[in-house]
């Protein structure tokens, strides 16, 4: 099924693209054209990922970077990978190294794309049957993949990270059309995800138990295992990215996965099965099964998982922790949050900007821990507050597979009534909106059906608004004045949520005192929402326990097995 969205290239690129695309019809393409070379598929042409024609303008393209007259065709190919095709494949389960129709299940849904509102494929819901055989197929692959030693694992993973490295521009363009957000993010995404891959490539070598000396030349050694069939569900808004979050460690650690992405966003995950076969993973070692709740509940009730890695909000948090109480199965939980944001008078005024940007608006406001709690000592609260409006109204909205575009669409028309649900009860209990809030329909008659609203800052705020103590997973901040630093970390520290939190200020003492004051798993100092795969990730409180990224997830995919070891005789007391 090929998605194909022109998007609006101005004529002459138009004309540009049908000379280096040799195609009759550019500029009213069909959904199953193919825009790297024309072709018209009804399912009879070999998918392909570029056409040789665009392999040799490519390859031009290339050499173009030293000779400055090929420039041109340079520029026009650019524009190319801006229209947006994307091939999506069905079936969209993945099940012992192939694509595969579910053995059973519910009706089809529809996935969306967030920028049209268009469906771009529908999706079949795995039952209990079809959840079952993936578990098979993982526990298969885990007795081969468990014997093979880190450094051979190491290989693998770092065979599928350069795969993944070199298609980044299709799942990048794959992530935009399904998630929303711009194209410029998705890529941060997907740079994220193989470099998640190569850091646990890089400790897969090198885990290992340690030697404990006991009396009489006996001793004791403990061996780091893996826990078997490990179960990933994933949340919308980094449907790759948090795929790679959680198999890159269960990975490295020698264990199986079957994962379920939303619903909404279930397409490139599929992809990241298939990089895995590629790179020589055993078959069935990373499974994909499509589906809601019932799905994960199925997974989360099988006898053989081992553990359970969970991405999305507090109330479903809580229903996958009782399911993996009556399996005493382990669990991560990355829940959602409402982090606090402390701007110091003392800080760098653009820096602090800068920050509360970056703290708010990524992925169209819809990330877990964003500082959407802007405390800002009241010395500076005009100024900050008057350049954060400025800077929020400066921010390109719109097709979020343009280059220059930083805000997409919100994933559903569902979600965005329920964030302007917020914005309008945040109005009713006296909040003041300084900018946006309102819907925002894109020129380009093909996203006229998108899901697009303006960013939005709220001022006047207090901390018993609604807006201030609830999730809304969208682009909405709320300024709050304060006077002094013990009001400020109380005030931070008052929310059921501990996700995240940030502080902007050039007193490195005052910044370090801070963060050690919040109840929060991660905190940023001068800067935020960064995302060193290097770092542990995850929450205190409500926001979930158990970490994802660095050395610590290690802890959360194995297990320790002690064996003591007797070299003289044994002393019974009987
Ligand atoms: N802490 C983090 O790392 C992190 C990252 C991303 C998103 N989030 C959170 O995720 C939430 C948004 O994502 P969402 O709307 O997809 O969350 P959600 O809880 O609705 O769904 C998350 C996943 O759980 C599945 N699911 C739903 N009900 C289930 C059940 N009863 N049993 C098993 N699985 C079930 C869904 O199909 C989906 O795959 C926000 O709260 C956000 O903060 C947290
Ligand atoms: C990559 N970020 C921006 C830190 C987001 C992590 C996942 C949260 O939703």
């Amino acid at each position: 099924h090929t998605v194909l969205r022109n998007t609006s290239e101005p004529p002459e690129v138009a004309r540009a693209l049908s000379r280096v695309a040799g195609s009759a019809t550019p500029r009213r393409p069909s959904r199953r054209t193919c825009r790297g070379c024309g072709l018209f598929s009804r399912g009879v042409f070999p998918a392909h990922r570029i056409h040789p024609t665009a392999q040799l303008m490519l390859a031009r393209t290339r050499l173009s970077a030293f000779i400055p007259s090929l420039f041109v065709i340079r520029s026009r190919l650019a524009m190319s990978s801006a229209t947006g095709t994307v091939t999506i494949h069905q079936p969209l389960n993945y099940r012992a190294g192939a694509r595969v129709h579910p053995a059973d299940g519910g009706p089809a849904e529809e996935v969306y794309e967030p920028a049209t509102g268009r469906v771009i494929c529908k999706v079949l819901c795995s039952g209990e049957k079809e959840v079952d055989l993936a578990v098979q197929s993982a526990k298969v692959a885990f007795k081969i993949w468990s014997q093979m030693s880190g450094m051979e694992r190491s290989r693998v993973l770092l065979e599928a990270a350069r795969i993944i490295r070199e298609q980044k521009e299709e799942i990048a363009t794959m992530e935009t059309i399904n998630n929303g957000k711009s194209i410029f993010e998705a890529r941060v995404d997907i740079d994220i995800s193989w470099q998640c891959l190569e850091y646990y490539a890089g400790l897969a070598g090198s885990l290992a138990g340690e030697h404990i000396q006991l009396p009489g030349g006996s001793f004791g050694y403990t061996r780091r295992e893996p826990l078997g069939v490990c179960v990933g569900i994933g949340a919308w808004n980094y449907p790759f990215q948090i795929a790679c979050w959680k198999s890159a460690p269960a990975l490295a650690c020698g264990n199986a996965m079957v994962f379920k992405p939303s619903p909404f966003t279930p397409v490139s995950v599929v992809k990241l099965a298939e990089i895995f076969t590629e790179a020589g993973v055993p078959k069935g070692l990373f499974n994909v099964v499509q589906g809601g709740a019932a799905t994960g509940q199925f997974l989360c009730h099988h006898p053989d998982v081992a553990k359970i890695s969970f991405t999305g909000s507090v109330p479903t948090g809580m229903k996958i922790m009782e399911m993996a109480a009556k399996g005493i199965k382990p669990v991560t939980l990355e829940l959602g949050g409402k982090s606090p944001l402390i701007i110091f008078s003392d800080c760098a005024l653009e820096n602090a900007v800068n920050g509360a940007l970056m703290a708010n608006f990524l992925t169209q406001g819809e990330v877990c821990c964003n500082g959407t709690r802007v405390f800002v000592e009241r010395k500076i609260l005009d100024v900050f507050t008057k350049e954060v409006v400025k800077r929020t109204q400066k921010i390109k909205i719109g097709d979020p597979l343009l280059e220059d575009t930083r805000m997409g669409a919100l994933i559903n028309r569902a979600h965005l009534d329920r964030v302007q649900g917020f914005i309008k009860q945040a109005k009713e209990q006296g909040a003041e909106v300084l900018c946006g809030g309102d819907l925002y329909v894109p020129d380009d008659p093909k996203l006229k059906n998108g899901y697009y609203m303006r960013p939005c800052v709220l001022g006047n705020c207090t901390d018993d608004m609604t807006c201030v103590k609830e999730e809304i997973f969208g682009p909405v901040m709320s300024i709050l004045p304060f006077d002094t630093e013990e009001e400020a970390v109380e005030r931070a520290n008052a929310t059921k949520f501990g996700l995240a939190g940030g502080v902007f200020t050039r007193d490195i003492q005052k910044a370090h005192r801070v963060v050690a004051a919040l109840k929060a798993g991660m905190c940023f100092i001068n800067n935020y929402n960064l995302s060193p795969v290097e770092l542990p990730f995850g929450g205190y409180k409500a926001s979930g326990f158990g970490r994802e990224n660095g050395r610590a997830a290690i802890e959360y995919y194995s297990q320790l097995k002690t064996v003591c070891v007797e070299m003289g005789d044994v002393e019974s007391v009987f």
